[in-house]
């Protein structure tokens, strides 16, 4: 019976992962693999707040990564989650700058909720639960860091998913707030939710609020279980905890110091993982096997599926594969996130006024001191080559100031986006459209300054269609370095995400 109700109610599964990293002594020389996790397996259950611990350096952030598939590069393995009903809380507490916490949640409702209706409700609902009622207008920015991670669970929270994983949640905090986080998410868990977090070594109160741990060292599991049965497993072991002792950071310490044969023979007993340890009796343990081949159907019923599949292959097919792959699968087009995302751009570009400040100036100061430059020169037949500079000049001003704005801005951009489009906010198509719409206006607008001050002080001639024709080829070398910018800005931070 005990057995039959853990199979049933496991909501992420896995068995046999293992996660490769290449490592390389510079950008080019690779010098070798590496294995960070080494053929683990493992249950989370619905209703259960579970923990992956460990020392640091274990595998536990490329664990829940590989489980989330928040990576998937370098993982190998069997995983049962449903994708569509999970979301993943990054360590670092993103969120759109310059918006207040009502704000958010609304994006967040707008771009994952379909009924509008409940929207207020929704939100007023969650931001009460969650007691961030009295920050509504508060950005992101000025919260404490509990208020901050708080909010990064709640605009999950808008599209009421099954599964969450959280990557170090408590750090950063102090021992009551992370105390009030662990028991908000053990309350969330309580509501029949799946709840996975990594944590580094939790205070004994904090340990206790867990149901499940699962313990990492060297990228093998050496625990499985209910936290109330750690000692007694540790005991059968012969490894027994100093009376002055906490559970947690007896197993932590183990795993950190121990040498030889203590940590793989742990990890034999749970088989890696295979295995849960269940507290029977105050002394006493069962260890159960509830990693079932379940996921090796579902994987095998799946590659069934895309054989079939593919035997049909066609073009369709193949343009069907690439647009899943553009778009998010929620249920909003992607009109509406294209709005939606317009709209909360705009507000952004709209209160950023230093950067503003900043940018007028740089043109002003650019248009004139370039404009000085060539004063006059432009109404002289004969200096020919001093309008060749000052073409050249004129593109060089304008692609190196528009290429240098995305690459600024756009890096610190790449996370937060990344993790909103993981968690199925928007599809990148939406995002891209709405990015680039939204910056044309304030382009155009400096543009035309710089491009007025250059005309008028180089003496070209008073006409407007001609200065017309100046604007338009200044603009469009401005709009293909923008895309450059943009190209640049997220390929290197991309590098630099994947990297870290
Ligand atoms: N992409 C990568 N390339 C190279 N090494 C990596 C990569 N990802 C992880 N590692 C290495 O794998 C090991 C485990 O990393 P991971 O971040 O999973 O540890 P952790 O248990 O979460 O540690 P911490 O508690 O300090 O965050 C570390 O030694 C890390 O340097």
């Amino acid at each position: 019976m005990e057995d039959k109700k853990l199979i049933n109610s496991k909501e992420v599964e896995f068995r046999d992962v293992s996660y490769t990293v290449i490592e390389k002594q510079n950008f080019y020389k690779v010098t070798g693999t590496r294995d960070i996790l080494k053929n683990v397996s493992g249950i989370f259950r619905n209703g259960e707040l579970s923990a992956i611990m460990g020392p640091s350096g274990a595998g536990k952030s490329s664990l829940l990564n590989a489980i989330s598939k928040y990576r998937t590069s370098g993982v190998q393995g069997h995983m049962k989650i449903d994708r569509k009903s999970s979301c993943y809380i990054v360590q670092e507490d993103q969120h759109q700058p310059l918006l207040t916490v009502e704000e958010l949640m609304n994006l967040a409702y707008d771009l994952k909720v379909k009924d509008r209706k409940s929207k207020e409700q929704s939100v007023s609902e969650i931001l009460h639960h969650l007691n961030l009622n009295h920050q509504r207008n508060s950005t992101a920015d000025q919260l404490s860091g509990g208020e901050r991670k708080r909010l990064s669970i709640a605009v999950e929270l808008v599209a009421n998913p099954k599964i969450l994983f959280l990557d170090e949640p408590t750090t950063g905090l102090d021992e009551v707030t992370a105390a009030q986080c662990i028991r908000l998410l053990k309350l969330l868990a309580s509501e029949g939710r799946t709840i996975v977090c990594t944590i580094h070594q939790p205070s004994a109160t904090i340990f206790n609020y867990f149901d499940n741990i699962y313990v990492l060292a060297k990228g093998i599991c050496v625990y499985q279980g209910a936290p109330s049965a750690i000692l007694p497993f540790l005991n059968q072991m012969n490894l027994f905890c100093p009376t002055h002792y906490s559970p947690s950071d007896f197993i932590i310490e183990l795993c950190d110091f121990s040498c030889g044969e203590v940590i793989p023979t742990l990890s034999e007993v749970v088989q890696n993982g295979k295995l849960y340890c269940v507290d029977v009796s105050e002394s006493q343990i069962q260890l159960k096997n509830v990693v079932t081949s379940m996921v090796l159907e579902t994987k095998k019923s799946r590659a069934a599926q895309l054989g079939t599949k593919r035997s049909n292959n066609s073009l369709l097919e193949t343009m069907k594969s690439f647009s899943k792959l553009m778009s998010t699968e929620g249920e909003i087009s992607l009109g509406r996130q294209f709005i939606v995302l317009l709209r909360m751009m705009m507000i952004k570009i709209y209160r950023s006024k230093i950067p503003f400040a900043i940018q007028l100036f740089h043109h002003l100061f650019c248009g004139f001191g370039f404009g000085c430059i060539f004063y006059n020169s432009n109404n002289q037949a004969e200096r020919m080559f001093d309008h060749l500079k000052f073409c050249v000049g004129c593109i060089l001003v304008i692609v190196y100031t528009q290429v240098m704005t995305p690459i600024l801005s756009y890096s610190m951009e790449v996370k937060l986006v990344k993790k909103e489009y993981f968690n199925r906010w928007y599809s990148l198509t939406a995002y891209y459209m709405a990015l680039t719409v939204s910056r044309i206006p304030l382009q155009i607008f400096f543009n035309i300054i710089f491009l007025s001050l250059v005309y008028y002080l180089a003496g070209l001639p008073p006409q407007l269609w001609r200065f017309c024709l100046f604007s338009l080829a200044g603009l469009m070398v401005s709009f293909a370095a923008e895309g450059f910018g943009l190209a640049i800005g997220a390929t290197f931070s991309m590098v630099v995400s994947i990297s870290t």
